[in-house]
């Protein structure tokens, strides 16, 4: 079985380093004349993997919005994942979970388990219970070729004062990378980090990071992909960039030539 960083690569190789959110929102469905119900969601969401599916490389849905439309929006979900997997692209469901052990555990068997509904190939986490309490993700994600990422510094200008405290000799922020690098080393680089493209100055080094980097914030938040060789240096080798907005967020008819050229600009990234 190959390695979540092994199909990452391996995908990113054929079709360029991006990742398109898929954040079906009220005014991104209204801006694809769609309904604000469930049948808009899912013909918002699934026409967003039809047209795209088979030219990029990674899909994040955003679990909220669907989640606003209880059981009948996770069934679309349900569905997209399914699609995303068909046209041969990797899902990340952004779901940023974290909890104690025991139920860390459930949320892995939810979104990581073989069989399940939700399964994806990677899943988005928080560390803030302590990046040890996410062992049961790491062992099921480790365990089924999928991966996670943790947020570490968050793209949102309102997780500084955290992200930066102070944490013995380190800021949180680095604390979380350096784990991370830690655990990496015996868990098939299985543990990716999130870090915002929207900083001058990330305020960690990534330099001796060793699995994938998603980098939120490109676009709708003000970042850019031609930005981040200054900001993330060495480590930009391990950048996988991320936009949703500035995908999906003018309608179908644009869906396709903004790919494109986000998908031109990743060029950078080799
Ligand atoms: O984990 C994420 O994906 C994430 C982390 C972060 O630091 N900032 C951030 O914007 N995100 C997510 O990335 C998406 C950004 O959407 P756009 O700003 O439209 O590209 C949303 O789904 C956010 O929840």
């Amino acid at each position: 079985m190959s390695t979540y960083a092994e199909r990452l690569n391996a995908v990113t190789s054929k079709r360029g380093r991006l990742c398109v959110g898929i954040d079906p929102m009220p005014s991104v469905v209204e801006a694809w004349g769609l309904p604000n119900s469930v049948a808009g969601l899912e013909a918002c969401a699934r026409g967003i993997v039809e047209e795209l599916g088979g030219l990029v490389a990674v899909f994040k849905p955003q679990s909220a919005f669907f989640e606003a439309f209880g059981s009948r929006g996770v069934a679309v979900l349900e569905r997209v994942l399914a699609d995303i997997r068909q046209a041969g692209a990797l899902s990340i469901l952004d779901v940023k979970r974290g909890d104690i052990g025991s139920s860390m555990a459930g949320y892995a068997s939810a979104f990581l388990g073989d069989d399940a509904p939700l399964r994806a190939d990677a899943i988005t986490v928080s560390p803030y219970l302590g990046v040890g309490a996410l062992r049961p993700a790491i062992d099921a994600a480790v365990a089924g070729g999928q991966g996670l990422y943790v947020l570490a510094r968050t793209s949102n200008p309102e997780g500084a004062p955290i992200q930066l405290a102070t944490s013995g000799s380190a800021t949180v922020a680095q604390h979380v990378v350096d784990e991370a690098a830690r655990i990496n080393l015996r868990a098939d680089r299985a543990v990716g980090l999130v870090v915002g493209g929207t900083h001058s100055d990330v305020g960690c080094s990534l330099e001796s990071f060793n699995a994938s980097i998603l980098v939120p914030g490109i676009g709708a938040q003000g970042g850019s992909i031609a930005g981040l060789a200054d900001v993330f240096g060495p480590a930009l080798a391990h950048v996988l960039p991320t936009a949703s907005r500035d995908v999906i967020g003018a309608g179908a008819a644009e869906l396709s030539s903004r790919a494109h050229r986000l998908l031109d600009e990743a060029r950078v990234l080799g």
